[in-house]
């Protein structure tokens, strides 16, 4: 087996946004969402909502409720409205940014769509000229080079190519025609542009791939994932912890005589609860999104995104996703005694109506070895290649039957026909499995004339994937129709876990359904109308782009690129949302210490807890606001981190958790204690407090 030396070629596509005005129109956004149907969302944020509401009252009446302690406490209030005030339009601002990538996306999206005319052919195919949005599934249209294609649909006749850039971002031009799979599958929105096709329109007006892409992109049907569900309620238990506990410290002051005003609990309410995780929340999960969209990846939803952080199994083709799979016939052996060039034009003959690559390379590989057709072709008949036989061939005139095909299912069609079978041929597909390639049997009636080689290269650089797979703790599993021994060199060459050989479509869903039924999460690529049942049926199914409208429609994620091994990418974005998010919320909670330290000793100078005074803050105004302050400006400080999410590693979830919580968690206790310290020599140098 050769492997190519070049290092791997980054295909990254990474897909550009135009980000100029994002932040200004985010920042208007900001205040937009500070409506509190918008802020109900979010339980920590709204008790901020509240909270600020309640400050700007003692701002204008200080004694609304009850004395308010201090030489002015309009000020003292004053500044607190302001900086809640600033706590919460930061959050919204990290939301907004982060949807704001997305409408970007989908901007550019929509420029793609037009309402064209379309010609519409009728029942005597004459054509009418409509307007696209008059369009309806099942109608037939005509395109004809230049024209942008006006609904999605299936090719059904003509042949010709087309610029599918407005997707793909891929500017080759894609051919097109009817019958096969994956080439007869057009998009509305791209461009056709040689000749022309006859289209059978297979979406209504505004449910056409690109109108679900960009409702998607928008977020605008964006619901929360079941872990940030989960994190939400946590938040708010953990709110509402703190504010039974603020509740119980006017009764608390009043008896150790060191009255507390609404303000200053109000302040000391919300730098206790996680604001910070609360305020990043919804933007690391929009985030999510956006990087997997950034790849070219359109996800159905942020759940998608986030399973992809959970799965344990991968599995994933042999032929295209791991190896190259252009498999060409690379050399034919011969056996039973017969001749080069009669192997060669029974080769021919079994290939002429096979329009696989495979078949296509066989036919040029025996004409270069001066193989020329040698009978009427129109009384010939192609059988198929099929998954199933793992056979194709030619029945020529007179009923001689010619058949190439796995080695197996060869050998059972010529003992089906009393042929005899020899060691030689059991030598020659042993040669060529060894090498990873893959043996095709050749015979004529019942005489096997040989194997044909044909040759297939692990993908650079795949192996390494692999082995980052592993240390995720992620076992992959490779499918291939090949036979045990090829399998099992290229599984062993390119790392992966487990493989399973001659496996039939149906083999492909019942690995996953074996994996799941031990509680695994299981993620797999396809792209063929076989894979459709298989793509439901796993946790993430990624769909490729040139496969067909089933495959697409039963995936919960299109790779626009086409690529198989974007799969192993999507994975990594999923785990850094789930690893982001923790640490995020890690480092939130951790904070709390510091802001402890800062607070209480503050408000309770009289009764000897100034020994927690270990940060030795000028005073009690300052020590509140220096916290609040701190509060405030650690969610905007935050978003880059939480937009790109943190710096990933290929480590087992465990050494994971141990590296975020040393990080995050030591850093979310030492960092607002030297913040903290610096606001107020510096609010105190102002003279703010
Ligand atoms: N055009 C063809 N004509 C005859 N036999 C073929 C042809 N293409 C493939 N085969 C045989 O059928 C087998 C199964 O093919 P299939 O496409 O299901 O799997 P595969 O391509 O080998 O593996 P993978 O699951 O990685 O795609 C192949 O291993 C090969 O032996
Ligand atoms: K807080
Ligand atoms: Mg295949």
């Amino acid at each position: 087996m050769q492997t190519n030396t070049k290092p791997r070629q980054e295909r990254k596509h990474i897909r550009k946004t135009n980000t100029s005005g994002l932040y200004s129109r985010a920042f208007q956004q900001a205040f937009v969402k500070l409506h509190p149907r918008n802020m109900l969302k979010n339980p920590v944020m709204f008790l901020v909502w509240v909270g600020t509401i309640v400050t700007a009252l003692v701002t204008i009446e200080p004694n609304l409720f009850g004395t308010s302690p201090g030489d002015n406490p309009r000020l003292f209030n004053g500044l607190i409205t302001i900086i809640l005030f600033f706590t919460l339009v930061f959050a919204n601002f990290a939301e907004a940014v982060a949807e704001g990538r997305g409408k970007a996306q989908a901007d550019s999206l929509r420029a793609t769509k037009s309402d064209s005319t379309a010609r519409k052919l009728l029942p005597d195919d004459t054509t009418q000229e409509v307007s696209s949005t008059a369009l309806r599934r099942g109608d037939r249209i005509k395109v004809i080079s230049g024209d942008i294609i006006p609904a999605d649909g299936e090719v059904i006749g003509g042949i010709a190519s087309v610029d599918e850039s407005a997707i793909t971002g891929e500017s080759a031009p894609v051919l097109k025609q009817p019958g096969t799979d994956i080439a007869s599958s057009v998009t509305g929105g791209t461009r056709i542009t040689s000749d022309e096709l006859i289209i059978r329109v297979t979406a209504d007006p505004g449910q056409g791939f690109i109108d679900r892409m960009i409702s998607l992109v928008e977020g605008a049907n964006r619901s929360k994932t079941p872990n940030e569900i989960a994190l939400t309620v946590l938040l708010a238990v953990l709110t509402q912890v703190f504010l039974v506990v603020i509740a119980t410290l006017p009764t608390v002051s009043v008896y150790v005589k060191s009255p507390v005003s609404i303000a200053v609990l109000i302040a000391l309410l919300v730098a206790l609860i996680p604001t910070t995780i609360g305020g990043l929340l919804s933007a690391i999960g929009i985030a999510g999104m956006d990087r997997v969209a950034q790849f070219n990846v359109i996800a159905t939803s942020g759940r998608a995104v986030e399973a992809c952080g959970d799965i344990n199994t991968l599995v994933l083709d042999k032929t295209g996703t791991i190896t190259l799979g252009n498999r060409m016939a690379e050399e034919f052996i011969t056996v039973n005694g017969h001749s080069a060039k009669d192997m060669a034009q029974v080769a021919l003959a079994s290939s002429v109506f096979d329009d696989t690559p495979e078949g296509r390379s066989i036919v040029t590989l025996a004409e270069k070895l001066g193989a020329r057709i040698d009978f009427e072709p129109n009384e010939a008949k192609g059988l198929e290649f099929s998954a199933k036989t793992r056979m194709s061939g030619t029945d020529l005139p007179g009923g001689i039957e010619v058949r190439k095909g796995a080695v197996d299912a060869i050998k059972g069609f010529v003992r089906s026909r009393n042929g005899k079978l020899t060691p030689e041929l059991d030598a020659a597909f042993e040669k060529v499995s060894r090498l990873g390639g893959t043996p095709l049997a050749l015979c004529k009636d019942n005489d096997i004339y040989g194997v044909v080689y044909l040759k297939d290269i692990i993908k650079p650089g795949i192996s390494e994937r692999f082995d980052q797979m592993r240390r995720m703790g992620i076992k992959t599993v490779m499918l291939t129709g090949d036979n045990r021994i090829t399998a099992s060199v290229i599984a062993a060459e390119a790392g992966v876990d487990d493989f399973i050989a001659e496996a039939t479509p149906e083999d492909k869903i019942e690995v996953i359904r074996s994996e799941q039924a031990q509680g695994k999460l299981v993620a797999m690529t396809g792209d063929g109308t076989n894979d459709a049942p298989a793509l439901a049926q796993a946790n993430v199914g990624v769909a490729m782009n040139s496969g067909t409208q089933a495959a697409k429609e039963a995936a919960n994620m299109v790779d626009l690129d086409s690529d198989p091994t974007k799969l192993i990418d999507i994975v990594t974005i999923g785990k850094q949302l789930l690893i982001t998010r923790g640490a995020l919320t890690t480092f939130s909670i951790a904070n709390d210490v510091a802001k402890y330290f800062a607070i209480i000793p503050a408000i309770f100078p009289e009764i000897g807890v100034s020994a927690l005074n270990i940060m030795g803050l000028a005073s009690t105004q300052s020590a509140i606001l220096s916290a609040l302050i701190y509060n405030a400006l650690i969610i905007p400080a935050l978003i880059p981190l939480a937009l790109t999410g943190v710096k990933f590693r290929a480590l087992s979830a465990d050494q994971l958790l141990q590296r975020n919580i040393f990080i995050y968690g030591f850093g979310g206790v030492i960092a607002p204690f030297i913040a903290i310290k610096v606001i107020d020599v510096l609010i105190t140098a102002v003279g703010l407090a």
